[in-house]
C-alpha cells in the first residue's frame, strides 16, 4: 500500500472570523477524503495576510520547524492562496505547498462521474494552475542554472508552450461544454412549455438533500425512479439529477438534487459548476435543506446565500427545512425555532415519513398556490386537450356529454395564460 502523505494545516484567523475554528475542522475532513493523513495544525491571529509568504515571517519560519518535527511532506492552508505566495513558500520550505481549493477541487475530481461533471473539474483545475504555471516554470529555469523567472531562457520557452496547451485544452473544454449545455437546455425548454413546476433542493454539503430526495421519492413515487446517493462524506453528490414527484392529489412536479455548498467554495470551481446549477436556477422554488444537529448551521445557513446570490439564484423563493431533528433535543429545537421565527421553515427528520410527507404538503401548496381552476366545455374534437390537461395540470372530473367534454381542473397560472386565457374555448367560470 502507498504511504498516506502527512500534512500540516495551517491558518490564519481574521477579526471577526468566528467560524474560522470550524472552519479547520473541515479542512481536516476535506484533507481525510483526499487520503492525506493531519498530523498537526499550526494556527494564528492574523491582523492581515502578508503579500509574500501569508505569515508573517516568524510564523513562517515556525511553521517550517514544526513540519520537519512532524515530518511532514505537505502544508495545506486553509484558503487560496495567491500564485506568488505558493511559490515563495515552496522554496522557503522546500516542501510542498497546497491550499483548501486544491483539496476541494481534488474531491471534485475523484466524485466526478459523468463526463460534464468531469470536464468541468478537469477546466476549474486548468483555470487554477494556469496563473501559477510560472511556479514551474521558476524550477525548470533553476535547473536550468539559477535564472531569473524574467530571462528568456529554454525554461520560459517550455513555459510558453505549456501555458499555450493549457489554453487550448481551457477553450476546448468550454466549447464542448456550451454544446453539453444547450442541449440539456433544449431538455428544459420542453419542460418550460409543459409549465411543470419544479423545486431545487439546495444547502451546505452533508445537510442531508440526498437524503431527502430519496425519502421523497420513497414515499411519493410509484414509478420507480432511481435513488440517489447519500452518503456521510463531504460532496456526496456532484450532480444534479430530476426526478418527477406526484403527490396524492395527482399534483405533479419536479424535485432536483443538486452539488452541496460549502465555504470558500474556490471561485473556478463556482464558475464551472454554474452549469449544472442552472437548474438551481430555473427552480420556482428552493429548498434549504439545513443540518439542524450541526453547531455551525448558522455559519452554514449564511455560506449557502451567499453562494446563492453569487449564482444569481437569490430572487427564488426559500422554503428553509431544518432536517436531522432526531439528533437534537426539544430544548436545542425551541432555540432554532425562536430564532427563525418569520422564516418560511419546517422542521423534520429526512427518515420520517411524516415529516416529509408534511414537507412535500408545505412545497405544493407553495408550487401550486397561484393555480387556476379551469371549467371547460370541449367538443369532441377538441378531446385532444383533455390528455393535454391530463398529462400537464390536475385533472379533478370528466364528464362526456354528447355534444361535449366537461372538464375541470387545476392549471398553472403560466399555462392558463398561454393557452386557456384568450382562446376560443368555452370557459364556464
Ligand atoms: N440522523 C439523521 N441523519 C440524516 C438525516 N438526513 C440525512 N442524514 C445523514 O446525513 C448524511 C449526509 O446525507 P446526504 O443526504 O448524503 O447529504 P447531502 O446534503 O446530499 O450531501 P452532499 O451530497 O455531500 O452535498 C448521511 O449519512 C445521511 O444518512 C436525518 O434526518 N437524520
Ligand atoms: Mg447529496
Amino acid at each position: 500500500m502507498m504511504e498516506k502523505e502527512r500534512a500540516l494545516l495551517a491558518g490564519g484567523k481574521r477579526k471577526g472570523d468566528e467560524g474560522f475554528e470550524s472552519s479547520m475542522e473541515e479542512l481536516r475532513q476535506l484533507a481525510l477524503a483526499c487520503d492525506i493523513e493531519v498530523v498537526g495544525e499550526i494556527t494564528q491571529n492574523l491582523e492581515r495576510i502578508h503579500v509574500d509568504l501569508y505569515f508573517g515571517k516568524g510564523k513562517t519560519e515556525e511553521l517550517r520547524e514544526r513540519m520537519e518535527e512532524l515530518q511532514a511532506d505537505i502544508v495545506i492552508f486553509n484558503e487560496e492562496l495567491t500564485p506568488s505566495q505558493t511559490r515563495n513558500l515552496e522554496r522557503f520550505l522546500a516542501l510542498r505547498v497546497i491550499d483548501r481549493s486544491i483539496l476541494i477541487m481534488d474531491i471534485f475530481a475523484r466524485r466526478a462521474k459523468t463526463k460534464e461533471a468531469q470536464m468541468q473539474v478537469e477546466m476549474a483545475r486548468l483555470k487554477y494552475m494556469l496563473p501559477r504555471l510560472s511556479g514551474l516554470g521558476g524550477s525548470l529555469n533553476r535547473q536550468g542554472g539559477g535564472a531569473g523567472l524574467h530571462n528568456k531562457g529554454t525554461g520560459e520557452t517550455k513555459l510558453e508552450l505549456d501555458r499555450r496547451k493549457i489554453e487550448e485544452r481551457i477553450a476546448r473544454l468550454e466549447r464542448e461544454l456550451t454544446e453539453l449545455v444547450g442541449r440539456r437546455q433544449n431538455q428544459r425548454q420542453k419542460r418550460e412549455k409543459n409549465e411543470i413546476p419544479l423545486a431545487a433542493l439546495v444547502g451546505y454539503t452533508n445537510a442531508g438533500k440526498s437524503t431527502v430526495m430519496n425519502s421523497v421519492l420513497k414515499f411519493f413515487n410509484t414509478s420507480g425512479d432511481k435513488m440517489v446517493l447519500e452518503k456521510d462524506m463531504l460532496f456526496a453528490t456532484l450532480e444534479t439529477s430530476v426526478r418527477k414527484i406526484t403527490t396524492k392529489e395527482n399534483r405533479t412536479f419536479l424535485l432536483t438534487d443538486t452539488v452541496g455548498f460549502i465555504s470558500r467554495l474556490p471561485h473556478h470551481l463556482i464558475k464551472a459548476f454554474r452549469s449544472t446549477l442552472e437548474e438551481v436556477l430555473m427552480a420556482d422554488l428552493l429548498i434549504q435543506v439545513v443540518d439542524a444537529s450541526d453547531a455551525d448551521y448558522e455559519k452554514q445557513m449564511t455560506v449557502t446565500k451567499e453562494t446563492l446570490k453569487e449564482l444569481g439564484a437569490d430572487n427564488i423563493p426559500v422554503l428553509y427545512a431544518f432536517n436531522k431533528t432526531d439528533k437534537v433535543t426539544e430544548e436545542e429545537l425551541e432555540v432554532i425555532k425562536k430564532e427563525k421565527e418569520g422564516l418560511n421553515c419546517i422542521f423534520l427528520s429526512a427518515k420520517k415519513e411524516e415529516d416529509i410527507k408534511e414537507l412535500i404538503g408545505h412545497v405544493t401548496e407553495v408550487l401550486f398556490e397561484e393555480d387556476v381552476s379551469l371549467d371547460l366545455c370541449l367538443p369532441y374534437k377538441d378531446s385532444k386537450w383533455v390528455a393535454f390537461l391530463q398529462e400537464n395540470a390536475t385533472v379533478t372530473s370528466l364528464d362526456y356529454g354528447e355534444e361535449e367534454i366537461g372538464v375541470t381542473a387545476l392549471c398553472r397560472k403560466g399555462l392558463y395564460e398561454k393557452y386557456f386565457k384568450n382562446s376560443d374555448f368555452k370557459i364556464k367560470n
